[in-house]
């Protein structure tokens, strides 16, 4: 069986365009020539669309991909509050496990080129007593890209969560730039300064666009490096 390469999205916090910065990834390995998939594991806030709860983040991935593999195996948790996760499934009485993950994951990967594994919120939050993204990526083996989204902060958010890739054995395929603030004072130092202490390479850096169109934003991005 074919098995197409994967990567975990992260970002420095909930909000910073992983969403957006993955659905760029999408096109961009589309422009390439490859089948691109996005996957959504565990996602917490859904409404009803054709009277079944969907994830808008898993709906922009779907529509950014290479084809439909259908939205249960894009996101095989969905939970209805837009809450932290752990306390959605808590109150929902669901018990996030990894083998419907890793087995969703496989699925995809059967089907396409590459697979960008889109987390939620950053890279700690917890999906259950005992479990949290972090613990996810490290057990589906993925590489990861980080995803900072550039206002004042994201030097320490950006180090922190690197460190703890690091400190998980995963390798940081890259990261990249998501202007969210245009507001932000010093853009070209704040860059410089995660350019010399982030141990990955810049994949590319997106502009603030409020519009928000992914299939432009991915002219600004390369693809990270197969391992
Ligand atoms: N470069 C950008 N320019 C302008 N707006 C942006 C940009 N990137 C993201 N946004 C906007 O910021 C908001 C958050 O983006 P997005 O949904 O991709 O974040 P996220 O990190 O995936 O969040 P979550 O943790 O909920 O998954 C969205 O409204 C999106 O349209
Ligand atoms: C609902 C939101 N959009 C995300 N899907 C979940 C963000 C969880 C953040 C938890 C935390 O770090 O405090
Ligand atoms: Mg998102």
């Amino acid at each position: 069986m074919q098995t197409a390469s994967a990567w975990f999205v992260t970002g420095t916090d909930t909000e910073v365009g992983k969403t957006y910065a993955t659905c760029a990834l999408l096109h961009a390995a589309r422009r390439a020539g490859l089948r691109a998939l996005g996957m959504k594991p565990v996602a917490a806030g859904a409404e009803l669309v054709d009277g079944r709860l969907a994830n808008e983040d898993a709906l922009r991935l779907l529509a950014a991909g290479s084809f439909d593999p259908g939205l249960d195996t894009l996101n095989p948790y969905c939970l209805a509050s837009p809450i932290a996760p752990h306390i959605a499934a808590g109150e929902e009485g669901v018990i996030i496990e990894t083998a419907p993950i890793r087995d969703a994951l496989a699925c995809l990967r059967a089907q396409a080129d590459c697979v960008f594994v889109e987390g939620a919120g950053g890279f700690r939050v917890p999906l259950g007593p005992d479990y949290d993204m972090a613990m996810l990526a490290r057990d589906l083996e993925l590489p990861v890209i980080l995803v900072v989204g550039m206002r004042l902060g994201c030097i320490n958010h950006a180090l922190l969560t690197a460190e703890a890739i690091a400190a998980r054995d995963l390798p940081l395929a890259g990261w990249i730039a998501n202007h969210v603030d245009p507001q932000m004072l010093r853009v070209d130092e704040n860059l410089a300064a995660l350019r010399e202490r982030l141990p990955a390479p810049l994949l590319g850096v997106l502009p603030f666009d409020p519009g928000g169109n992914p299939a432009a934003a991915s002219m600004a991005l390369e693809l990270p490096a197969v391992r």
